[in-house]
């Protein structure tokens, strides 16, 4: 079972750990609203009370299912949002047939609404919430009452509010601080191999062609070196500047290394890539950094092949960029094609000897 994330998940990729955190949070609210409403169907049934109780096992029934669901195939269905839907419902509708005995549950639903939805769907279905338990406790109780319910009941809602508001907050901070490099706001590699992965999917299933770009300061040791660790630091930071300054919004920037950058391309062939790559070292080389050191750097080009996982793209990137390194620097050298699976499959036609022209493989 998929649903608790483990420590090596966490340790490699934080947007998958929150994911696994919020399949948790799920799996458990449902359990345990599944054991405290159980009961209440038959008591409500004994009642005479046939539509609560009605809903009340269709809230059940969602419970199970959702439980079930992530259980065996670590996944739930409409986001998770049947459950604190139907919770309110029947509170409110409880609260209307039964009196104080309904309203106690309309704060533990109106909590559930935070766990469970986006924030700002949360705000909203609690706005309505607490309008309609307020009219319906003008409706059942003394003036007094509704005015202490609905007071009550928007406070709670208000506490949870704020709680999940910074919850988000703080899981938005901690994500970025777990998925990027502090010194350049580069992405680190925690998010690499799921960035390519999405990649090549796309490549599979669309024949949409991505590329991406090495980047490697060429003789960085001699800055760090003449000028010292700082000045080191801050060239790193401005180079990051400026290949940001060169990109679209949808390509991503990786500093995978001590002066080793990368860029990933979506919908970008090889010769496009090419491009940009030269386009970015005449960036990096054309301006001295902190007024007077100047620094040229070398990149690779590769784009993606059919059918390669993306160590293999990574490592073509890789080879071409020592290549680079070793014919001088300041150089872009494009990573080989690969054969693809379908060349493989389906190869081109072979010269024929004896007419010079092509014959069927
Ligand atoms: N200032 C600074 N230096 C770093 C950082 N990370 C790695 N380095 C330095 O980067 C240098 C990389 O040196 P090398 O791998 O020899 O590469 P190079 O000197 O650029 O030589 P070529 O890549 O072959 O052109 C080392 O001196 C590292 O200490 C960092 O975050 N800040």
């Amino acid at each position: 079972m998929n649903l608790i994330a483990s420590p090596n998940t966490l340790a490699t990729n934080p947007t998958l750990a929150v994911l696994g955190f919020k399949r948790q949070l799920v799996y458990h609210l449902h359990i345990w609203a599944f054991i405290a409403v159980a009961p209440l169907v038959m008591v409500q049934w004994q009642h005479g009370n046939v539509l609560l109780s009605s809903l009340l096992i269709l809230f059940c029934a969602n419970a199970a299912l959702v439980i079930a669901f992530l259980r065996f195939r670590s996944t739930y269905f409409f986001k998770g949002r049947l459950f604190p839907i139907l919770a309110v419902v029947c509170a409110a509708y409880s609260t209307l047939i039964n009196g104080h005995a309904g309203l106690y549950w309309a704060y533990p639903a109106a909590i559930a609404l935070f766990f469970l939805l986006p924030l700002r769907e949360a705000i909203f279905c609690n706005v309505v919430f607490v309008s309609v338990m307020a009219v319906v406790s003008f409706l059942k109780f003394p003036e007094a009452d509704f005015w202490r319910i609905t007071f009550s009941l928007g406070l709670s809602c208000l506490f949870a509010m704020i709680f999940a508001w910074l919850v988000g907050r703080l899981q938005a901070e901690l994500t970025r601080l777990a998925t990027t490099d502090p010194l350049t706001g580069c992405l680190n590699r925690s998010q690499l191999a799921d960035i390519l992965n999405s990649q090549i999917q796309m490549r599979e299933r669309y024949e949409r062609v991505s590329s991406l770009v090495l980047i490697d300061l060429d003789y960085f040791k001699t800055i760090n070196d003449r000028w010292g660790h700082l000045a080191g630091d801050k060239v790193l930071k401005e180079m990051a500047l400026r290949v940001r300054k060169r990109l679209r919004e949808s390509d991503q920037l990786f500093r995978i290394g001590g002066e080793e950058f990368m860029v990933v391309l979506p919908e970008t062939r090889q010769k496009d890539a090419d491009t940009l790559a030269h386009q970015l070292l005449t960036s990096i080389s054309a301006r001295p950094f902190l007024d007077d050191i100047r620094v040229t750097a070398s990149a690779s080009v590769a784009e993606v092949t059919q059918g390669e996982t993306w160590s293999v793209w990574l490592n073509r990137a890789d080879q071409a960029l020592y290549e680079a390194k070793s014919r001088g620097r300041n150089q872009v050298v494009n990573a080989p094609r690969l054969a693809s699976q379908e060349d493989i499959l389906d190869p081109a036609p072979l010269a024929d000897p004896a007419t010079g022209g092509t014959t069927p493989a």
